[in-house]
């Protein structure tokens, strides 16, 4: 079989994990030919396909290489138009490919799924530090991204406690909460807000005036998808040629000029931004992206196309991609985690 290969959405840490296993377990088990698809779904786009051929040199040495070295787009749209679809389908059959692993997340598989429904068979696996993708508890990039933010927040601890400060960190994570739970946790952050759980200001405020009489400092940790009840989500920028235009950001700085009239002790933001996409991934996401890769290779030499491996109850296995397209995974409000928060005194505002 000839087999493409792409990652596409935001880069996360352990995509070159995933390539590097899924190659070697194409070649090596499946006996394939695989060719690497540069740019995410924009590399089958244009009037001549940007590919190159992948082989056990290319994808040596690479496990541990944060991104991704096919290159990523998180704004391409194969499905912009008709015209833009058959030149998707000629590159395709030009290329000859029987089969293309789509790496990506809730964005990617969705497109997937839209090139399914004119004939492009797809494989895929779950990648994102938002780990927000339906039907996957974990997507590999994840448990590196905790790291990051929690190591972030144990550095503003330091600071914080040294000025008496009320301090803010914002995380990415989309409209999905996982990032800044997880994270605020591991950082024994004393307020965490999440997407899901429209705060309340005055409760923020209540827990910093209460510290500001006791420890003398305090860490909120915030999702970029948080706002207040009955308030607006905090845009960053829209990019106008994305399917999904929106990019968040900000809401840090936004609850910081909500706080500070309220407050004694200075508030100040951190926004950590893109540096909880890069660098190595954690030992656990390196795991992590060489099963799904092995597995998504195998679906391929099984011939079962139009799934995406998946992990569930700690146990690699598939689920079909029209189930995990157009939806995502947000925290359930009785997810254990947050009822623990709760339980340990951390204010969810
Ligand atoms: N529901 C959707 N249908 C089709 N395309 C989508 C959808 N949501 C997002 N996209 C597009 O899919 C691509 C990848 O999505 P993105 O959210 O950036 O990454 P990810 O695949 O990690 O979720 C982007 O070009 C995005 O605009
Ligand atoms: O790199 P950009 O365009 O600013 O996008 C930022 C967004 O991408 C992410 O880092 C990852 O999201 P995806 O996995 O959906 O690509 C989000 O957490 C963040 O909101
Ligand atoms: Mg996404």
């Amino acid at each position: 079989m000839r087999v493409g290969v792409l990652t596409g959405g935001g880069d996360c840490p352990g995509l070159n994990a995933v390539i590097r296993a899924v190659t070697k377990s194409l070649i090596h088990h499946g006996q394939c030919e695989v060719l690497g698809i540069a740019d995410g779904f924009e590399g089958l786009m244009g009037a001549a396909p940007r590919t190159r051929a992948l082989g056990w040199e290319q994808v040596s040495g690479i496990l541990h290489v944060g991104g991704t070295l096919l290159g990523t787009s998180n704004s391409a749209n194969p499905l912009k138009d008709a015209a833009t679809l058959e030149q998707v389908g000629r590159n395709v059959r030009a290329l000859g490919l029987d089969v293309v692993v789509a790496i990506g997340g809730d964005g990617t598989m969705s497109q997937a799924y839209g090139l399914a429904q004119v004939g492009l068979a797809c494989v895929g696996v779950p990648k994102t530090i938002d780990n927000d993708i339906a039907l996957c508890e974990r997507s590999f990039g994840f448990d590196t991204a905790v790291a990051t933010v929690t190591d972030a927040l144990r550095r503003i601890e330091s600071t914080a406690y040294s000025h008496h400060r009320v301090m803010i960190v914002e995380t990415m994570g989309r409209h999905a909460g996982w990032l800044a739970l997880e994270s605020g946790i591991a950082g024994a952050a004393d307020v965490i807000l999440l997407p899901e759980i429209d705060y309340d200001l005055r409760a923020v405020i209540e827990r910093c005036r209460e510290r500001e009489q006791r420890q003398r400092y305090t860490i909120i940790c915030i999702g970029e998808g948080a706002k207040e009840r009955g308030g607006a989500l905090t845009v960053r920028e829209r990019i106008a040629h994305s399917p999904d235009p929106v990019r968040l950001g900000g809401v840090g700085h936004v609850l910081r000029e909500q706080l500070q009239p309220h407050l004694a002790s200075e508030v100040r933001a951190t926004v950590l931004g893109h540096v909880q996409r890069g660098g190595d991934p954690t030992p656990f996401d390196r795991v992590l992206a060489t099963r799904f890769g092995h597995h998504a290779a195998r679906l391929v030499t099984e011939g079962q196309f139009g799934r995406m491996a998946t992990l569930q109850g700690g146990q690699i296995g598939s689920v079909p991609i029209a189930e995990v397209a157009n939806t995502q995974r947000k925290v359930p409000l009785d997810h254990e985690l947050i009822a623990i928060a709760r339980d340990i005194g951390v204010c969810l505002g």
